[in-house]
């Protein structure tokens, strides 16, 4: 759910783009900055200055305790009178104090304080839990700047703003961060958020270039910032933020904020300056107070409570009426003739006179004597129930993994009754459904359709349809033969003899397809690594990117080398040996990032000397590329079309490729405007970097495009199919194409 929460919010943000990997330098002409907004005010390395200064920011303790030593006694009373029948028992505990009390007070105030006492302590060891975790959080270690170049251990709960504190591997952030350096010389790091969206991939954040020399304790000697960023929210992607450093002001993006409760991933160390602290962190501004949960169970409870008090009401009322009347005939007479109702001897009542106030008082004490109509162990019993049926569940071997040797774990007993009353899942597809591992299997390229593999949700149609899985399935519209599995490499399962081993050289197209496999080794975010043996792999945000870079150089055109201002591909030409190659860097110049909204990325690169041109390459939507074409960029268009429609038939990913050339006059001008939106604090300023992107992205020329398959998740169609037997309705959300989504449905 958390995640389907996050999903919405994120269409809800879709205005926001972050151009955070903009490589140009940003710091020319900052007189044109604005700082309206920004009223956070932090000195890094200077955190007492804030208190100088008159700026209050909050401790880094935090707490999420629902109650304090004061508070806990008057609050957690008040959430038990809040059930209907503890305010019941209460006020008939009350009246048993007065001397109409048939029985004495201990027999009705005794099982009361019993009840409340177990349930209070049941909440207070609860919070006690919550407390002893905030004190190990608090208490957790840092290294912390303090003067001189020397780190010194700290608390997390001693961190100022202002700090700037070195964190190592596979720690967590004690607050959020604004990213310095790291050990990479080009200020990388990794990042897990999964404690924060359950996203298991990791993200790659970015120092700027600026900052990202800052290598050793010591040069944190004498370092002077000041970052002006915005107000604490909780908005977890966005982040705006400018650092005056230097002489110079640099704008701040979601790519330098690290955040609390996210982890260092494959980094040995990062520097960074503290920004927010403690409750202003981006994720304690999400934490809400936990709601109480009450099931449906619980809540028809307090309608029969309220049945059961009314007929009490009615029989202690019908009882009353009869006793006045009877009382009253009884007196008048003299005669004793219902010995057993009558009032005691007593000079108040013994008047026929005040037959009625004995009514009345005879009303009080039948409401004391049948209470026991509302069993007071009512809430206890069902709390001992639901404990029970939590253990049983814990213990279910059938819901046991034993990949991961992992039970089930039932957090809160207060809601089982309701998982059998579910009739709607709501659940998000890539990642959870499946595997979140995309395979590069059939791509479309200048009209011609390459990649002969057979897709799972082929499989499954075949096997529907009853065609046996043989040499030769109807696959895509044509025929094809299918081709044995080999052991291929991860996330690449592209099989075409016409392209492969360098034999797209002799294609009628070959122009095209170098193109279209240098844009899928340059257009995208991802970080290459090289290890000993000059081997590289990747490391992406986007699963989808990743497979398109393995694509690109399984084909000869390796992805080798980012820096803020370049990127190198590692060309193998496909005449010679395949040891052979040729190095072309591209000089970046900007990345117009991918968003939700926006369903395309771009990036403007220069290509190396002879060409020397300015190049804009662009994938995104089929919905928003086709009508990005320049009329005489077309030329494929149809064919193209209609390969996209036989992926998404197939249960495939497809995104478009194309292309522009810039003259220099129009990319001028382009980067002038797309600066300044940067750089700009204005309330507008993500507005102003659309519409500079959008401007840009315009007259392409069409390349092709790619179909990535994401295969379900083992056990995910049966299970599936348990549930749909059972009734219950599954709502998928997905950014796929309508049509991919559809057959992936099928499949499932
Ligand atoms: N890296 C990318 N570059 C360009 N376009 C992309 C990229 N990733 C996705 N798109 C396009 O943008 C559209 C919306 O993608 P988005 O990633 O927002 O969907 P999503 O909500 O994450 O769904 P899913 O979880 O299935 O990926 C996709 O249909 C795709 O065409
Ligand atoms: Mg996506």
């Amino acid at each position: 759910m958390a995640r389907v929460r996050r999903r919405l919010e994120k269409l809800k943000l879709s205005t926001l783009y972050s151009f955070a990997l903009c490589a140009k330098g940003s710091t020319e002409d900052h007189s044109k900055i604005g700082t309206a907004g920004f009223s956070r005010v932090v000195y890094v390395n200077d955190p007492d200055r804030h208190e100088e200064e008159g700026f209050r920011y909050p401790r880094n303790e935090v707490s999420t305790t629902k109650y304090s030593l004061v508070t806990f006694v008057p609050k957690s009373l008040f959430e038990q009178f809040r059930r209907v029948a503890n305010f019941y028992f209460l006020v008939s505990g009350i009246l048993t104090l007065t001397p109409l009390a048939p029985y004495s007070a201990v027999s009705a105030l005794l099982p009361l304080s019993v009840v409340i006492t177990a349930t209070m302590l049941k909440e207070g060891v609860e919070d006690w839990r919550r407390k002893q975790q905030d004190i190990e959080l608090n208490n957790r270690i840092v290294k912390v700047h303090r003067g001189n170049g020397s780190f010194e251990e700290t608390k997390w709960k001693y961190i100022k703003i202002g700090d700037v504190i070195k964190v190592e591997k596979d720690n967590f952030f004690p607050a959020d961060l604004i990213l310095l350096s790291s050990n990479y010389p080009d200020g990388i790091c990794y990042v897990e958020t999964m404690n924060l969206d359950g996203e298991t991939n990791l993200k790659i954040k970015q120092a700027l270039e600026v900052t990202s020399d800052l290598q050793e304790d010591g040069d944190f000697t004498n370092l002077r910032q000041i970052i002006k960023c915005e107000d604490p929210n909780a908005n977890l992607y966005s982040f705006v933020g400018t650092m005056d450093y230097k002489g110079m002001r640099h704008p701040l993006s979601p790519q330098q904020l690290l955040l609390r409760d996210s982890k260092l991933r494959n980094t040995d160390y990062i520097y960074g300056a503290v920004i927010f602290t403690g409750h202003d962190t981006k994720v304690m501004q999400n934490a809400t107070e936990p709601p109480s949960k009450r099931s449906k169970i619980e809540k028809k409870m307090d309608y029969i409570i309220y049945l059961l008090l009314c007929s009490l009401l009615g029989i202690a009322l019908l009882g009353s009426v009869f006793f006045g009347i009877w009382t009253k005939a009884d007196l008048r007479n003299g005669e004793l003739k219902r010995w057993y109702l009558r009032p005691d001897d007593s000079t108040v009542f013994y008047d026929p006179k005040r037959a009625p106030l004995a009514s009345f008082c005879h009303l009080l004490t039948a409401l004391m004597l049948y209470n026991y109509f509302i069993p007071i162990s009512l809430y206890i019993s069902i709390e001992m129930v639901k404990i029970l049926q939590a253990v049983f569940i814990n213990q279910d071997i059938d819901m046991y993994d034993e990949e991961s040797d992992k039970p089930t774990h039932a957090r809160t007993s207060n809601l089982n009754e309701e998982l059998g009353q579910v009739d709607t899942i709501l659940s998000d597809k890539t990642g959870t459904l499946t595997c979140n591992m995309m395979e590069f299997i059939k791509c479309s390229i200048a009209g011609t359709a390459y990649g002969q593999s057979v897709t799972e949700v082929e499989k499954a149609m075949a096997l529907r349809k009853g065609v046996p899985l043989g040499d030769e399935i109807e696959a895509g519209g044509h025929k094809e033969k299918q081709i044995e599995e080999s052991p291929h490499v991860k996330g690449f399962n592209l099989k075409d003899p016409r392209i492969m081993d360098g034999n797209w050289i002799h294609e009628p197209n070959k122009d095209v397809i170098r193109d279209f496999f240098r844009l899928l080794a340059i257009c995208h975010t991802c970080i290459p690594e090289v290890d000993e043996t000059d081997k590289v792999s990747y490391e992406a945000e986007s699963p989808d990117e990743a497979a398109f870079v393995i694509a690109a150089r399984e084909l000869g055109f390796e992805f080798y080398k980012r820096t803020q201002t370049s990127i190198v591909i590692r060309e193998r030409d496909p005449n010679q040996n395949v040891a052979d190659y040729q190095y072309r860097k591209y000089e970046l110049l900007n990345v117009l990032e991918f968003s939700s909204s926006r369903r395309r990325m771009s990036v403007i690169v220069k290509e190396p000397e002879p060409e020397g041109r300015i190049l804009l390459f662009s994938k995104g939507a089929d919905s928003v590329m086709f009508t990005r074409l320049a009329p005489d960029g077309r030329k494929f268009e149809e064919e193209t079309k209609r390969h996209i429609n036989e992926y998404s038939d197939s249960g495939l990913r497809t995104l478009v490729l194309a292309y522009r050339v810039l003259d220099e006059k129009e990319y001028e001008n382009f980067a002038e405007k797309f600066r300044t939106a940067k750089i700009s604090g204005s309330a507008d300023r993500d507005e102003q970097i659309g519409e500079a992107a959008d401007s840009i992205e315009r007259d392409l020329i069409l390349l092709g495009a790619t179909a990535v398959e994401d295969k379900l998740q083992k056990g995910v169609p049966e299970c599936i199919d348990k549930l749909a037997q059972a009734g219950i309705k599954i709502w998928v959300l997905t950014g796929d194409k309508m049509e991919t989504a559809i057959n992936i449905g099928i499949c499932m």
